[in-house]
């Protein structure tokens, strides 16, 4: 039966991925737009002091943008270092520029770059190709987010195009939730709707 998921879960990832390619450029940086002002909204947000976001990849909304922002507001901003066996690390940044290509050519900050423990996250913004309502999502399948997040109590966040939002997707035990998700047009706090 879990076979029969992570098969359904690695046919869903293939397709999604396919779907994200076809969106052009304008569409993605106006999406973008809306997704981030959603976010810049989003109290949790507003009142953390450390933020862990990922630096977007490919069709990913292009989070590397709000970096500078982060630090102008007085945040402190962590970005993923990947480690083996599905383990990854918070790294301080001070500034995008120390970003550079790393294990599956997603910036990365250096090694020599201060590592934070997962409790001192406030603010956890969370990759996915797709979430659903209910808060689960579909990763890449590494398992960095479902371990991450197991560790840390800190908010988490997703932001998902519309067109890849889903009512219900396929869930293992090991699957988190996150506490929203922000589309175009919703923040969708599962926990509340209940
Ligand atoms: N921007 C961004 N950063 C992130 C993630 C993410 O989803 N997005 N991650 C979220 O976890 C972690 C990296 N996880 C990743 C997991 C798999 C692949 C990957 O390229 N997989 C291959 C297939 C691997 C295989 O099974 O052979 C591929 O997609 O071609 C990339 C990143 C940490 N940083
Ligand atoms: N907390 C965990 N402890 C041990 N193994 C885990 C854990 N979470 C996930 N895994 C393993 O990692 C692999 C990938 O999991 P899954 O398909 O849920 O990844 P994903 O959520 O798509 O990826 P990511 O979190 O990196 O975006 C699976 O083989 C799974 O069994």
């Amino acid at each position: 039966m879990h076979d029969a998921t992570e098969k359904e879960k690695a046919v869903l990832r293939r397709r999604l991925v396919f779907e994200q390619e076809k969106i052009d450029d304008k569409t993605r940086e106006r999406s973008d737009g809306e997704l981030f002002a959603r976010l810049r909204e989003l109290r949790e947000f507003r009142e953390a002091s450390v933020v862990f976001l990922y630096v977007g990849t490919g069709a990913e909304p292009n989070t590397a943008m709000l970096i500078p922002e982060l630090l102008a507001a007085g945040k402190r901003a962590a970005v993923p270092l990947c480690r083996g066996g599905g383990e990854m690390e918070a790294r301080l940044i001070c500034s995008p520029e120390e970003l550079r290509p790393g294990r599956f050519g997603i910036l990365e900050p250096g090694q020599q770059s201060p590592n934070l423990p997962p409790d001192a996250m406030d603010f956890i913004l969370v990759p996915a190709l797709c979430f659903d309502r209910e808060g689960f999502r579909l990763g890449r399948g590494g398992g960095y987010y479902d371990r991450y997040l197991q560790k840390s109590s800190a908010f988490s966040a997703g932001l998902c195009r519309g067109i890849f939002l889903r009512e219900r997707l396929v869930r293992l035990e090991h699957d988190r939730r996150v506490d929203a998700v922000i589309t175009e047009k919703e923040t969708i706090r599962p926990g509340i709707r209940g």
